[in-house]
């Protein structure tokens, strides 16, 4: 064992529990055992149930968006029972509670969404009414947007339900992320990765972030060579323009960070839940500018959207 932050104990890694969970738990380990060459026993792997995970009958929405599937773990880590959190970024609100920081970012996967569905492979194909299960408040308004003649209905679950349903005819087609697809091993599942183009993921899609004490510097040491520069860049950006949005979790928000070499390339989309009203816009700017720009992207959508826009959701 090279180096510890406590080399007289493990080092206590806090999850939820679900296969995707757990598979970027596993991952973050690997990639701490391989920089720093620790073996597996250096660490602990805590799996924490989140009010997300145990009401599973009801749109998220309406349970209370954001923070439903963190706030269990982010008072674990606050209460020092575990040392570092694994998070998927697009579940994470833009605030971190006092005393915890996110300053890890692993390498992102596809940020794309995942067309899912038996008997069509692609949106375009989907005949006039054809029933598609979200409930992805982002998604459901892009697809309305584009297809007001498909019929929606709220689908939740994980991967296995969601794969049920679809083979009992309770949809003719799904979305998921590739991430979480591909993370999962199943990558397969997908009929096709559907382009930003078309339908622009959500802010920090595919990005795992890592949480831990502010004032713990040996495990901001032990962090610091596994954080990804160009994954940090991308999803500091995205997440200025989701806070200065922020105005409701019942708001259809996507937004996505590109590099082009030194350059970045900002996109963002703001719907009304119904999926009639979108406004997109785009900035481009060096790497290094990319909150400044997140923020004044937020600001031409809100402007052309008008005040009342975000509460009206
Ligand atoms: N909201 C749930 C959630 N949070 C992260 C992912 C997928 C993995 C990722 O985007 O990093 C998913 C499921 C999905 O949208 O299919």
């Amino acid at each position: 064992m090279t180096w510890m932050p406590d080399p007289s104990r493990p080092l206590r890694i806090g999850t939820r529990g679900s296969a995707l969970a757990l598979a970027q738990a596993h991952e973050t380990r690997q990639r701490l055992m391989a920089v720093h060459g620790l073996t597996q026993d250096a660490f602990e792997i805590v799996v924490i149930k989140t009010t997300g995970d145990r009401i599973t009958d009801r749109p998220l929405k309406e349970i209370g968006g954001k923070g439903l599937f963190t706030r269990e773990i982010e008072d674990a880590l606050s209460g020092g029972a575990i040392d570092i959190a694994v998070h998927s970024m697009k579940d994470m609100p833009t605030l971190q509670p006092e005393g915890l920081v996110i300053d890890c970012l692993l390498p992102r996967e596809d940020v794309r969404d995942a067309f899912i569905s038996e008997r069509f492979g692609a949106i375009d194909e989907l005949p006039q009414g054809t029933v598609v299960g979200s409930s992805s408040l982002r998604r459901r308004a892009q697809l309305a947007h584009r297809r007001p003649d498909l019929r929606l209905v709220e689908f939740r679950g994980n991967v296995q339900t969601r794969l049920t349903k679809l083979a009992d005819g309770v949809a003719d087609a799904t979305f998921l992320a590739m991430a979480g697809l591909s993370r999962l091993g199943l990558p397969e599942i997908a009929r096709g990765a559907i382009s930003p183009d078309e339908m622009l993921p959500a802010v920090a899609q595919g990005a795992i972030g890592i949480e831990r004490r502010k004032e713990d510097d040996g495990v901001a040491r032990l962090l610091a060579p596994i954080d990804d520069g160009a994954t940090s860049l991308r999803i500091q950006a995205e997440r200025a323009y989701l806070a200065r949005l922020d105005g409701s979790c019942q708001t259809p928000i996507a937004g996505l960070a590109e590099l082009e070499g030194e350059r970045l390339r900002l996109r963002g989309e703001i719907l009304s839940p119904d999926g009639r009203l979108s406004f997109c816009g785009e900035r481009h700017g060096p790497a290094s500018d990319g909150e400044a720009m997140g923020r004044d992207l937020a600001e031409e959508l809100l402007g052309r959207a008008g005040s009342d826009f975000l509460a009206a959701g």
